[in-house]
């Protein structure tokens, strides 16, 4: 059962979220996300039997690869690395799927599991109060359960950088997020800024439509082959990890580059100290997997921009190397962040970047029925892990508390219980007057 607390009110106001607002009250776990994470999460518990409910902000499951993804992405990890628990992809899908056909598998999964999200149904406020986590959405509900799983993921809003001048800015601005295709930007002259898996591909989606665009590479950058010798890396890491140490498969995944890439350093890309899986693990930051901009960098397609922007102007960019020029459009691919401190105000729990203070593969249970799915820096494989775990967890609670109640319905009398299991009970009866019940 972990470390269970006497109900008391966490964080948030004494008084109710919002006393106006449409209160539905149920009895298995609220998940908070239908991405991949609440998805697996869901499917995971009901597997053991157990109801969930999922609140999404979108209109849809899997918004970040239906609306928040270019056209040309394919996952990077092969599909064995990508599956969720308990449904393989089908078999005739390649070994690195397209975004379309993540989604398909993804809308199988849900449809599959009887999973069924309540969308348009931003969290914006969360409470533990009386044995219960209450949630509040945008649309005014509250809802109440006694366990939170949240799922919003790693990547839940873009980050915009703080570069001086931007608002200056003339032409288009958008951030990767929002990026479809380079057939968009023929022939403009385009600043693509950060390095990252993002930056790389649409510099180089860019790069195949008459665009040269200028890359920005403010720091150090791992770039690595997506595969070796017909063996993605990924894999290959994965299964050095089971007998080596992960400073050692890094040097060895180091070596591998060197010889299927040639020096990144020579093109002026310096890779970081620190290993790229263990860069990974520890800060989070992806190493690149390249799939082909690495060629075009060094066809000089793709223009770098070492040292970073200085400033944006009314019609471009000066560089930190004193270099000026001129565009058109200006492309942020600054990466993501996770949402989760701006509505869960539990400072012990989460970092101030809103990820369990707890790394993987531990951060996956808080107290008073509270977890978190997909906050392993580990992608879908991460997720997966979590949400077994989670499901396991809350099941164990569940058939509990179903026992309990079963005993004391056929009894009809006092059963002496063990906390959760009372709070459960104690809820039903005093607290929810004038709340409805979702089955
Ligand atoms: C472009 C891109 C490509 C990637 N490719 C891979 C890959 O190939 N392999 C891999 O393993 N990983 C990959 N990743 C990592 C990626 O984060 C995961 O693949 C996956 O999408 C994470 O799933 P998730 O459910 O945790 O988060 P998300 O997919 O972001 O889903 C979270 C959901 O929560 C919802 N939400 C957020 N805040 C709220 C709120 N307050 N209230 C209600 N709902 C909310 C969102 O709308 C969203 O639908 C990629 C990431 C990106 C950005
Ligand atoms: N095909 C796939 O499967 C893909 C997967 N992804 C995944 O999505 C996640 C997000 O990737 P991505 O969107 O690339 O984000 P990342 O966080 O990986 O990269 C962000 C980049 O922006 C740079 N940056 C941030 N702020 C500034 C600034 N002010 N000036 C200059 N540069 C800046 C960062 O530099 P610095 O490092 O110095 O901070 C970094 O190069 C990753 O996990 C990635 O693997 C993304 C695309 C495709
Ligand atoms: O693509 C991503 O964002 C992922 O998080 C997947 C992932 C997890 N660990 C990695 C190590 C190297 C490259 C990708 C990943």
């Amino acid at each position: 059962m972990g470390s269970f607390k006497l109900p008391q009110d966490q964080h948030g106001p004494e008084e109710d979220l919002n006393s106006q607002c449409e209160r539905i009250h149920f009895n298995g776990p609220i998940i908070v996300g239908a991405g991949p994470s609440g998805l697996a999460a869901a499917a995971c518990l009901s597997v053991h039997g157990v109801p969930s409910l999922i609140l999404e902000r979108s209109d849809c499951i899997a918004s970040l690869w239906q609306y928040r993804a270019y056209d040309r992405l394919k996952l990077h990890l092969p599909k064995d690395f990508c599956q969720l628990p308990f449904l393989k992809f089908p078999e005739d899908y390649p070994k690195y799927p397209t975004k379309h056909q993540f989604v398909d598998y993804m809308e199988s999964y849900a449809t599959h599991f009887s999973i069924r999200p309540l969308f348009n149904q931003s969290v914006i406020a969360a409470r533990f109060k009386d044995g219960l986590w209450r949630l509040q959405t945008a649309a005014d509900h509250e809802y109440a359960s006694p366990w939170l799983i949240i799922a919003t993921g790693e990547n839940a809003e873009p980050v915009m950088p703080d570069i001086v001048g931007l608002e200056k800015f003339g032409g288009k601005i958008i951030h990767t997020s929002s990026f479809k295709s380079g057939s968009e930007y023929q022939n403009e002259r385009v600043l693509v800024v950060g390095c990252g898996n993002s930056g790389m591909e649409v510099s180089l989606d860019l790069s195949g439509h008459n665009v040269t665009p200028h890359m920005v590479v403010r720091d150090t950058v791992h770039v690595l082959p997506k595969e070796v010798l017909g063996f993605s890396t990924f894999g290959i890491a994965m299964a050095l990890l089971k007998w080596f140490p992960l400073k050692l498969v890094d040097k060895f995944l180091l070596f591998a580059a060197s010889v299927t890439l040639g020096s990144t350093e020579q093109l002026g890309l310096r890779r970081p100290k620190m290993g790229p899986f263990e860069l990974k693990n520890v800060a989070g930051k992806t190493p690149v997997l390249d799939t082909g901009a690495l060629s075009q960098i060094r066809a000089g397609k793709i223009k770098k921009v070492t040292e970073g922007v200085k400033e944006i102007t009314k019609n471009g960019a000066k560089f930190v190397d004193g270099q000026e020029e001129e565009f058109d459009s200006i492309i942020l691919a600054t990466g993501y962040k996770s949402n989760v401190t701006s509505w869960f105000k539990r400072a012990e729990f989460f970092t101030e970047k809103g990820i369990p203070e707890v790394p993987f593969p531990n951060g996956w249970k808080g107290e008073n029925g509270l977890y978190t799915v997909g906050f392993t820096r580990g992608g879908i494989l991460g997720t997966s892990c979590d949400a077994i775990k989670v499901a396991q967890d809350i099941a164990d609670q569940w058939g509990a508390i179903k026992n309990k109640q079963a005993q004391i319905v056929s009894h009809s009398r006092k059963i002496p219980v063990k906390r959760p299991y009372m709070i459960n009970i104690h809820f039903e009866r005093r607290s929810l007057q004038g709340w409805k019940a979702v089955k």
